[in-house]
Formats: structure tokens, C-alpha cells, sequence
């Protein structure tokens, strides 16, 4: 038999098997039946947002240490329904105390007219029906509400847990309903619309969620104006995502009067696919994602509502639900669920936006330029022209964030970063052949620190390397008095005192233009310099900034580079000059002696 492309590749594959026992598990095909189906979700688009469900309130909560009080509760609620949520799983009335009184409050909030008309409530209930009376006297004068029934359908759920057969489970569902329906009907006024889940449906034979699902649909005579929403959850999960996709697909095409239906998902989060999950199972023919925000939830957590919305919007779909000031919606989340967010939390993390290393800043850097001459050349704001630029899936600011965190520089760091901190936050705009020259200072800085330099520490580092030297701040070569004239003929004289060492002379110099003059004097006391590079800018815009000017000289055999900073420009282009002849003073022992 000839070896396959992967046998060969695998031939090559160094690893050898593990002491771990593995034969304990068994892959998903030997657990749950998956009928094979005419796929169309790998070729489907998501083109609009489903109906987003939070139920960090019943989900999320239930797995916290500490569950929320009213306090917390409410403060969640009132964040989700100021995002633009409409329909939000608040609690398990029956379980708790606490669960029952914030749906009590909710129902007192909306008698007083403070509860969203076009917000509806979800509760959530067992199939047991006293339990099931305790929710809907939790929901008493609410005149919107979805009640949620929830039963785990599986085989080792049903055996196991429940101890009943497929056909026992079934008749508690029905009666469960019925029971539902009848308390319903006793409250005419009241829009109450019915959700059932069979949990760990994706371990579930896909028949018997249909026939039980349909049943339900039956039942609670589902109309297109009143649909009952059957929701899918991945309880836990058990497989790849494309085989969820194909367990909702499949309901998706057999569920009876799907018209009335809503077709609603709940993936968790254990094998880290739960994303992939709902977005595939989006593109199977789901129209509702239930999850919570950032990822809370039992064990790994329900799928993160944030990341899902926030993909949407990186393909340029609205997410219908607001995200534009990501960190107050962290900061609440935080705060009511007592568990931080992960700094590397897709879009949300304190660290998402940066980039320490040194190819990703110089490309992002070159990318916000790229991006303020595109948006000039559209006659857009910047805030609204298309989003390119590389290593930044989405423009930080649409989520509220500020660009002081995009580029963090460390050892890993190049000098793009650098220079892009010193413009933006100090307007140095270093010369493109200076930057190599600081980044090796920098470098070296934070070899020796091992820690991040900030963008304040990488200032004092510039002044300190490339000013100082031209300020009286060290170095064999002192001017201590100078003045400049200009001939009628036009040629520039400079007249200076400096101190070379433990000598000082007065000295002279003539040249067509301030600077080459002063090259000239520094030559007359014995110091040849030739000016290589120069440069000079205001640090800020308008009439009373510092200058600042750069120049590399030829100092000797050495070259270096200088820098001056002062309200005049003459005077910091004499410094810059000065500061490279010192720097090489410093660097090559004594120049004129
Ligand atoms: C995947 C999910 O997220 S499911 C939701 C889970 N959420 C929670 O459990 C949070 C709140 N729950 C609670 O506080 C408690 O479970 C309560 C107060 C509701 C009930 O507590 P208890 O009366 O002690 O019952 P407990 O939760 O242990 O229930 C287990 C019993 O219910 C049965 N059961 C489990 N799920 C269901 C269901 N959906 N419908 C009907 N019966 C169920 C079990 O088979 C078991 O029956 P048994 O007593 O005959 O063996
Ligand atoms: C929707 C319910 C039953 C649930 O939380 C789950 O199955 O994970
Ligand atoms: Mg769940």
C-alpha cells in the first residue's frame, strides 16, 4: 500500500504517544447520533445579527461563587438593556429568594413605567410543576415575559440523572407544558410567550428533540405572531463546531412550522469553540445566540456575546447592541460578577491593542498614517473612513479605547514604536535615519531593566542621550557665550568662547549660514565636524513652542547624532551640533587634545 501525503508527513513527525489514558474517551461519533444532511451552512454568509440573549443573570450567575444580589443584579440589567438587549434570561425564580424578588422588582419597575416596552424578560424553570407556579407568580404584572422550560434530554441524562426513558421524559415535558399553558391562559392581559431547551441537546438523538420540540410547538399552538423559541444548547461540548452546525442545521430543516419557530443556540464553552459554535450555527439557520458577556458562565463559560458581536462588526455587520465604550461594560461586568476580565480577552483585554514587538508596531504605525492620507484624500474623518490597518482588526477607538495603548515598547520593540511614541506623545518626529540609532538605545535600556519603557521614560532616555550633551550636560566641549552676525555681503559670523577640555579660547568662524560658521569655530579650536543630516520642527502647533532640531556629524572618524531643544531655532540646531561633537567626545575619549 502506498503511504498517503499525511503518513508521510506524519513520518516526520517526531512526537511519540503519551502516558496519558486516552482510551477513556470516546469520540463524539460513538456518543450521539448525527444525521447526515444536504450541508448549505458552509456555504451560508451571516449578513444581519441574530437576536442577541444575555443570560448572565440566570447562567452566568448560577456559576459564580459569590451569585448577585439585587444590588448587582440590577445594576447588570440596566447596563444590558442600555446596550440595546431586548430580551434578557434574569433568573431562576424558583431556585432562590434572590432570583424571585429581582423579577419582582423588574415587575414593580415596569408598573411604574421604567421597563423598556420593547424589553422582554425571561425566566427560567424545571419541569416541575410547583416550580413552574413559583415562576409565573414571579412574573405577576409583567405584561411581557418568556418562560422557559428546561429539561436535559440525553441518553445519560435521562438514565442517569433523571432515571426515565426517552418516552417517560417526554410525558414530563407535556405535562410540564400544558401546566405552563394553563397559567398562561389564566392571564389573558399578559403577552407570555413559551422557550423550551433540551439540554445537552447536542448529545441528544436529533429525532427525539424533534419529536419532542415539535410536540411542544403543537401544544402551545406557536404562530408566526406569537412563535415559541426551541433553544439548542451545547451543554457541553463534545465536538468539533462543524458538528453542532450540522445538529442545528438538521432541526433547522425538519423542525414542523418553522414559520413559528425561533430557532435559538446556547453553546458553552469546554472544548474553546463556543464562538465557532454560534457562528456556525448562525450559518445553519440559528436566529438567536444565547451566552454571556465576556465568557462567565458553568465550568469554561457560555459563549462570549461580546467576541460574537464584535466578529459581526469586523465583517462590517451591524451588531445591533452597543459596544462603543468597551471598557464601561467591562467595568460593570466586572464589578457585578467579581471575576476579572483576561487582559488577552478578544477586543476587550487591557492588552489586545498593543503591540510590544518591533515588525508589528513599525507596520501599525506606517498603517495610521496610511490611514490619516486615505481619510484626507476621501474628505472623511478618520473616525469614519474604511478600517486597514494591519495587526488591528478593528479601530480601537470604535470601542472606546485610545490609541496611548497600541504601541508599548520593551526589548522586543523596533523603532517603529519608539518614534511613533516620541510624535504622538511628545511631537519629536525623529529623523527616519536617527531611529535606528535610538532603538539600539533603547534596546539596550531595556535589556538591562528587563521591564517595559513608557512613553515619558522614552523621552527622558532622548533627552538624556541626544540633549544633555549639547546643554552643559556633560562632555569635553563647552559653549559657554556665543553671538551671531550676518556681513552685508551675507555671509554669517559666529563669535564663541569654549572650553575643549581644561582649555578655553575664544574662537571664530565664518560660513553661509549660522551653523556651517559655528563648524568653523569648533574647526578653529581644533575639532572638525561635518554636518551630515539636519532636521529641525516645532514640537507643538502654534507660535511659542520648543524647536527641535537634529543633526548628524561627522565628529573625527566618528559619527554621531545630536539634538537641541529650545524656543529658538538657532539655538537648538547649535545645540544639536554641539551634543554630537560631545557624544563622540564621550564615546572616542577627547577630541581636540
Ligand atoms: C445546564 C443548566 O444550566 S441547568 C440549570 C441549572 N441551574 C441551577 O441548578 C441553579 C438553581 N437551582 C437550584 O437552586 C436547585 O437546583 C433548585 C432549588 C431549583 C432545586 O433544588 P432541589 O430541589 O434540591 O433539587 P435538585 O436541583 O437537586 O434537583 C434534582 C432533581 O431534579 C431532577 N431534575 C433535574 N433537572 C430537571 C428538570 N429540568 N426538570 C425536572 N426535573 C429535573 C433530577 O432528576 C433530580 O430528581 P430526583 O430528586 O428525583 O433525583
Ligand atoms: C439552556 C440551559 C438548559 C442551559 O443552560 C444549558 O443547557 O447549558
Ligand atoms: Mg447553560
Amino acid at each position: 500500500m502506498s503511504a498517503t501525503a499525511y503518513d508521510i508527513a506524519y513520518d516526520w513527525n517526531p512526537q511519540r504517544p503519551g502516558p496519558m489514558p486516552h482510551h477513556r474517551y470516546r469520540p463524539y461519533q460513538d456518543r450521539v447520533n448525527v444525521p447526515s444532511i444536504q450541508r448549505s451552512w458552509p456555504s451560508s454568509r451571516i449578513e444581519r445579527a441574530p437576536l442577541w440573549v444575555p443570560v448572565d443573570l440566570r447562567d452566568g450567575n448560577q456559576a459564580l461563587a459569590e451569585p448577585m444580589d439585587t444590588g448587582r443584579k440590577r445594576r447588570f440589567f440596566d447596563l444590558l438593556v442600555s446596550m440595546g438587549f431586548k430580551e434578557i434570561e434574569v433568573g431562576y425564580p424558583s431556585a432562590s429568594r434572590a432570583d424571585f424578588d429581582f423579577v419582582r422588582d423588574l415587575a414593580a419597575l415596569s408598573a411604574s413605567g421604567g421597563l423598556p416596552e420593547d424589553v422582554s424578560i425571561v425566566v427560567f424553570t424545571p419541569a416541575k410543576p410547583e416550580l413552574i407556579d413559583r415562576t409565573f407568580e414571579s412574573i405577576e404584572g409583567l405584561p411581557r415575559a418568556v418562560v422557559h422550560l428546561y429539561i436535559p434530554t440525553s441518553p445519560v441524562w435521562r438514565d442517569v440523572v433523571l432515571g426515565r426513558s426517552r418516552a417517560q421524559v417526554h410525558d414530563v415535558v407535556t405535562e410540564a407544558a400544558t401546566h405552563m399553558a394553563r397559567l398562561a391562559d389564566a392571564r389573558p392581559g399578559a403577552d407570555i410567550r413559551f422557550q423550551f431547551s433540551p439540554e445537552t441537546f447536542n448529545l441528544t438523538e436529533p429525532d427525539y428533540v424533534l419529536e419532542v420540540c415539535d410536540g411542544l410547538t403543537e401544544l402551545w399552538d406557536a404562530s408566526p405572531d406569537r412563535p415559541v423559541t426551541h433553544n439548542l444548547p451545547a451543554t457541553v461540548e463534545i465536538a468539533t463546531p462543524n458538528v453542532y452546525a450540522d445538529q442545528i442545521e438538521y432541526l433547522h430543516r425538519n423542525l414542523s412550522r418553522r414559520g413559528s419557530v425561533i430557532l435559538s443556540v446556547h453553546p458553552h464553552n469546554d472544548r474553546g469553540t463556543g464562538v465557532a459554535c454560534a457562528e456556525l450555527a448562525v450559518l445553519a439557520g440559528a436566529q438567536r445566540v444565547e451566552g454571556c458577556l465576556f465568557g462567565n458562565g458553568e465550568r469554561t463559560g457560555n459563549v462570549d456575546l461580546v467576541t460574537l458581536a464584535l466578529n459581526l462588526y469586523a465583517q462590517g455587520v451591524d451588531p445591533m447592541v452597543d459596544f462603543s465604550d468597551i471598557d464601561a461594560v467591562r467595568e460593570v461586568v466586572e464589578h457585578c460578577n467579581r471575576l476579572p476580565v483576561h487582559p488577552r480577552h478578544p477586543y476587550a483585554g487591557d492588552l489586545v491593542h498593543t503591540a510590544f514587538s518591533g515588525t508589528h508596531q513599525d507596520a501599525i504605525s506606517k498603517g495610521f498614517a496610511h490611514h490619516a492620507r486615505r481619510a484626507a484624500e476621501l474628505g472623511v474623518p478618520e473616525s469614519q473612513a474604511p478600517w486597514d490597518v494591519p495587526y488591528l482588526p478593528i479601530d480601537p477607538a470604535d470601542i472606546g479605547r485610545s490609541y496611548e495603548a497600541v504601541i508599548r515598547v520593551n526589548s522586543q520593540s523596533g523603532k517603529g514604536g519608539m518614534a511613533y511614541l516620541l510624535q504622538t506623545r511628545h511631537g519629536l518626529d525623529l529623523p527616519q535615519r536617527m531611529r535606528p540609532d535610538f532603538s539600539r538605545v533603547v534596546q539596550e535600556a531595556t535589556d538591562d531593566s528587563g521591564r517595559e519603557a513608557s512613553a515619558k521614560e522614552l523621552y527622558e532616555l532622548f533627552r538624556a542621550t541626544y540633549v544633555a550633551p549639547g546643554q552643559g550636560g556633560g562632555g569635553d566641549v563647552e559653549l559657554s557665550s556665543w553671538t551671531t552676525d550676518r556681513a552685508p555681503d551675507g555671509a554669517h559670523r559666529f563669535v564663541c568662547t569654549l572650553q575643549v577640555g581644561d582649555r578655553t579660547g575664544d574662537f571664530e568662524g565664518v560660513g553661509n549660514g549660522p551653523l556651517s560658521a559655528f563648524v568653523e569655530a569648533l574647526a578653529a579650536a581644533g575639532i572638525t565636524v561635518g554636518i551630515l543630516d539636519y532636521s529641525e520642527h516645532a514640537t507643538e502647533a502654534g507660535g511659542g513652542s520648543e524647536a527641535i532640531a537634529y543633526a548628524e556629524c561627522r565628529v573625527g572618524d566618528a559619527v554621531r547624532w545630536g539634538a537641541g531643544l529650545d524656543t529658538s531655532v538657532l539655538t537648538a540646531s547649535v545645540q544639536a551640533v554641539l551634543a554630537a561633537v560631545n557624544r563622540a567626545a564621550v564615546n572616542r575619549a577627547a577630541v581636540a587634545r
